[in-house]
């Protein structure tokens, strides 16, 4: 094992990290606190700001994959459609299977220069996941509860806000709706069959409501759909743990850019399309299992410096402080001191790994778990 094996995989190293993402996160969210005057006075700069901000939180996570870890991420996709991303607003559909799929849609976002005001359509439960949670509050993150009566008003409401957004996004929708298990699979192949339409392999059978509710509210702001399908090199099923302990995994992204104008309007006709789009995007799947790739050419967005600048310079500025008050605890001398930043750090330390816990599939919702009744509207 080399050295830097050696310090990738040791403890203390990923308590350090943890240590730069705790603190500056948390001074993140002060700062979006801090802007809430500004969004009386100016709401396009509060916006702005808030974006700028959100940047270094995200960023840090993907310095971590791509600078730490060392991961890789391939993107296949038609040349033509290239120039435009990042240069439009987008609704990116994506498969739900991975535990960090979407911190693998965030290094394409980063890379494509929209990561700080790239939003998602997520489930409630995660705004109240401190830092990221917080921040998204602040980033016009659009939540649902994953119940459609009171879904239907607050998410077209908040789809409605995004119509003067200033800066370029990407909105990202999980249509499945929750992250994928043997047992939801089974479950929601049973609500395929009892709808008549053909079972998928790799997918959950697409929510439909949600993503007609998108398109219809974001027409006129975003010009495309992204339709994305992701997979790992060697079968792999990476962790963040395991990104956090240095483990280099290789990343495959098919992305198709459709026409937003390409898309129903009639809501029957749109499930219709959705549920389509997903057959496609299992035969996709099924030719990256036999043959190792996607049905199209690999261009490779270049990995830009700014999220390591970024992670360097948060590692500078909390580091020091921590070093000299190490050293005072340990010239102090008091049992009680020492006794209580031990404390601290153990909390601080069960924080991270809950947070790390909401991105484990084990540990994920039971929605899904259980075939939901038929919408009335
Ligand atoms: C590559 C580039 C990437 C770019 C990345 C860009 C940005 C990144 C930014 C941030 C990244 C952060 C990542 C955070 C991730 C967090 C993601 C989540 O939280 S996912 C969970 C929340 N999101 C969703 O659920 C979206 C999809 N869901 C929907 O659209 C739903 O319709 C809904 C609007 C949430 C409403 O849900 P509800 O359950 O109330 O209603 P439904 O209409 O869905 O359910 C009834 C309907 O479904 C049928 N049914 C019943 N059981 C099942 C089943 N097991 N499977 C499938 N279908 C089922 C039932 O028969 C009803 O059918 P019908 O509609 O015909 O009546
Ligand atoms: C710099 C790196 C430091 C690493 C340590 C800090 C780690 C902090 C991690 C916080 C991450 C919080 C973002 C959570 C995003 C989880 C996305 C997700 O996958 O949500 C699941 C839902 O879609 C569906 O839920 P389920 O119904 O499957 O249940």
């Amino acid at each position: 094992m080399s050295l830097l094996e050696r310090l990738k995989s040791h403890f203390l190293s990923h308590l350090i990290i943890c240590y730069v993402f705790l603190f500056s996160g948390l001074i993140v969210n002060l700062l979006q606190f801090c802007t809430l005057p500004l969004w009386l006075v100016s709401k396009q700069l509060a916006r702005k700001v808030n974006c700028r901000l959100a940047y270094c939180v995200s960023s840090q996570m993907v310095a971590v994959l791509e600078w730490w870890s060392g991961t890789e991420c391939s993107l296949y996709t038609d040349p033509k459609s290239y120039p435009l991303y990042g240069n439009e607003n987008a609704i990116v559909v994506l498969n739900h299977n991975f535990e960090i799929d979407f911190l693998c849609g965030w290094t394409f976002c980063e890379r494509f220069g929209v990561l700080g005001s790239s939003k998602v359509l997520a489930k409630k439960e995660l705004a109240y996941v401190p830092i990221i949670g917080w921040m998204w509050y602040f980033l016009e993150i659009v939540f649902c509860k994953r119940k459609w009566e009171e879904d239907r008003k607050t998410v077209a409401q908040s789809l409605q806000n995004l119509q003067d957004y200033p800066e370029k996004f990407w909105f990202l929708l999980y249509c499945e709706g929750t992250r994928f298990t043997p047992q939801k699979h089974e479950i929601s192949m049973q609500v395929a069959e009892s709808k008549g339409l053909p079972k998928l392999k790799y997918h959950l059978l697409p929510r439909t409501k949600g993503f007609w509710i998108t398109v219809q509210n974001l027409r006129g702001t975003v010009a495309a759909v992204y339709d994305s399908t992701l997979n790992f090199r060697n079968n792999e099923m990476p962790t963040l743990l395991g990104i956090l302990k240095g483990k280099k995994y290789h990343a495959d992204l098919y992305v198709r850019r459709i026409p937003l104008e390409l898309i129903p309007e009639d809501e029957a006709e749109c499930a219709a399309w959705l549920h389509k789009l997903y057959q496609e995007k299992d035969s996709f799947q099924e030719h990256y299992i036999q043959t190792g790739c996607f049905p199209s050419p690999i261009v490779s967005p270049p990995c830009r410096p700014w999220a390591l600048i970024n992670w360097l310079f948060w590692s500078c500025l909390l580091l020091y402080p921590l070093g000299l008050l190490l050293v005072q605890l340990i010239s102090s001398g008091s049992m009680l001191t020492i006794v209580a930043s031990v404390t601290l750090c153990t909390a601080g330390s069960l924080a991270v790994r809950w947070m790390i816990g909401q991105t484990e599939i084990n540990k994920g919702s039971s929605y899904g778990n259980k075939e939901t009744p038929r919408n009335k509207n």
